[in-house]
C-alpha cells in the first residue's frame, strides 16, 4: 500500500518528488502512517490543534491547495485499490469529506500565520563552526535573517540546501546564554548513517546558510526556585544547557545539580563553557560521567542507571532529563522507579515503533481477524 501510494502520487506529480529525500526509507511509512491517523481521529479536539500546528509548520515546504489535493487524490486511490471488497461510493465520498476537513483545517491555520506575517522558515547563516576533537561533534553558530525567539528546551527542524527533503531536528540554544542576542546556536552528534549529520560535521563552513523551521516542543521552564537536577547525556547537553541558562539567570540563588555524561573524556564538546559557568555560579554543581573502559559501556551504563536510584535526595528535587533517546527512557524509567522527583520533565522522545507487525495503515484498512473460538475443538470432561 505505502508503495503503490508514493508510485501514484510521484506518477501523478513528478514535481513533488522532490520534497521527499533521495533515500525514501523511514519516510515511506511516515507520511501515510500520519495521513491514515490524523483522519482516523478527526473527531478529537486535540487532531484539530494537531493539525493547526502541522499546516503552520507545513508553510516551511512551500506547498499549496494543489498539493495537498494531489496527495488526498494518491491516499484515496490506494485505500480503494486495498480494500476492492468494501469500497463503494459511500465510503470514497466519507474518506473525500475527512481528509478534505483535514486539508482545510490545515491550510486555514497556515493561511492565518501568513497574515500575521509570521515567516514560514529562516536562512540562519554559520557564523563559526567548532569541531570537537574526537570528531564527533560540532558546534555551529548561526544568524538567523529574522528575529527569532525561542523557549529553553525547544528544537529547529534544520535543512541544508545540498540535502534534498531531510529535515532534522536539533535543541536551540544562545551563544553566550545570552537571551538577547540573535544567534542560534546548534549541537550536532555524528549519527550512524546521518547524512545530515555528517554534511553539518564535516562540509558546513562559515558563510554557508540553512534553513531553520519555527521552534518546536513545548520546551521547558518553571517559577518554582526549588532544588533543580538536569541530568544530559552527549548533545541532550544542548537542551540542558539552554534550560541551565536560563535558570541560573532568573533565579541566581538556585541549587542546581548537573549530571553530564559522554561517551569519553573527550567527548566533553563544550567543557570549558561549563567551567565558566561553574565558576560564575557557585550553587551550579557539575558531575562528569563517562566510561573509563571502552569495551565496557553497558556496564558504565547501568552503573550510571545504578547510581541514580539509590540517589534518594532526588525525590525533593525537580528534574530535566535530555541525551539519546535509550537514554531518556531509561533515565526517566529508573526515576520514576526510584526516586519519584517533586516533577519530571524531559526532551522529546520519538515515537516507539511498534511492536507489531502491523503498521498503523494496515491496521487500518485490514483489521486483524477476531480469533473465534470453535466450540466443536473444546472437549469436556
Ligand atoms: N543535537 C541535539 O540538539 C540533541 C540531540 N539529542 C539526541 O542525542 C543523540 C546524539 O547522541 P550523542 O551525543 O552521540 O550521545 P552518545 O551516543 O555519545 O551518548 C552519550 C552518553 O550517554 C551514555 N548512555 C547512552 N544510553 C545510556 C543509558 N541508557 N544509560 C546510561 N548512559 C547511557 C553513552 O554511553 C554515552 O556515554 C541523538 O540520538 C539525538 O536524538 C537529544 C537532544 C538534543
Amino acid at each position: 500500500m505505502v508503495r503503490y501510494f508514493y508510485a501514484h502520487l510521484f506518477g501523478s506529480r513528478p514535481d513533488l518528488r522532490r520534497l521527499f529525500p533521495a533515500e525514501l526509507g523511514e519516510q515511506h511509512e511516515r507520511l501515510l502512517n500520519a495521513l491514515l491517523h490524523v483522519i482516523t481521529h478527526l473527531d478529537r479536539p486535540a487532531t484539530v490543534s494537531y493539525l493547526q500546528r502541522l499546516g503552520r509548520d507545513h508553510r516551511r515546504y512551500g506547498i499549496a491547495r494543489r498539493d495537498y489535493l494531489s496527495v488526498g487524490q494518491s491516499l484515496i486511490a490506494s485505500i480503494a485499490e486495498h480494500t476492492p471488497r468494501t469500497w463503494s461510493e459511500d465510503t470514497e465520498r466519507a474518506w473525500t469529506n475527512v481528509y478534505g476537513m483535514a486539508m482545510d483545517t490545515m491550510l486555514a491555520a497556515a493561511q492565518q500565520d501568513k497574515d500575521a506575517r509570521r515567516p514560514a522558515s529562516w536562512e540562519a547563516t554559520v557564523v563559526s563552526r567548532r569541531l570537537d576533537r574526537t570528531g564527533h561533534t560540532v558546534v555551529l553558530q548561526t544568524v538567523p535573517d529574522q528575529p527569532y525567539a525561542f523557549r529553553p528546551g525547544q528544537y529547529a527542524a534544520v535543512h541544508h540546501p545540498e540535502l534534498r527533503g531531510v529535515w532534522r531536528p536539533y535543541s536551540l540554544v544562545r551563544p553566550g546564554d545570552d537571551a538577547t542576542r540573535g544567534e542560534v546556536e546548534l549541537h550536532v552528534a555524528r549519527t550512524p548513517h546521518g547524512a545530515l549529520s555528517a554534511l553539518l560535521c564535516d562540509h558546513t563552513f562559515t558563510g554557508q546558510s540553512l534553513t531553520l523551521s519555527s521552534p518546536g516542543g513545548d520546551g521547558w521552564t518553571t517559577q518554582d526556585t526549588g532544588p533543580l537536577t538536569l541530568i544530559a547525556a552527549g548533545t541532550g547537553w544542548a537542551p540542558a544547557r539552554a534550560v541551565l541558562s536560563e535558570q541560573v539567570q532568573r533565579f541566581p540563588a538556585r541549587t542546581i545539580d548537573l549530571h553530564i555524561v559522554a561517551r569519553s573524556r573527550d567527548h566533553f564538546y563544550d567543557q570549558s563553557h561549563l567551567a565558566q559557568l561553574e565558576s560564575r555560579h557557585h550553587q551550579l554543581t557539575c558531575h562528569w560521567w563517562w566510561p573509563r573502559d571502552p569495551d565496557r559501556v553497558r556496564g558504565f551504563q547501568r552503573a550510571f542507571q545504578d547510581h541514580l536510584a539509590g540517589e534518594r535526595s532526588l525525590a525533593a528535587r525537580h528534574v530535566y532529563v535530555a541525551g539519546p533517546p535509550a537514554f531518556v527512557r531509561d533515565t526517566v524509567g529508573t526515576l520514576e522507579e526510584h526516586n519519584r522527583p517533586l516533577s519530571l520533565a524531559h526532551d522529546p522522545l520519538p515515537a516507539e515503533h511498534p511492536q507489531t507487525p502491523l503498521t498503523h495503515a494496515e491496521r487500518v484498512l485490514d483489521p486483524p481477524r477476531p480469533r473465534w473460538v470453535n466450540p466443536s475443538l473444546h472437549h469436556t470432561g
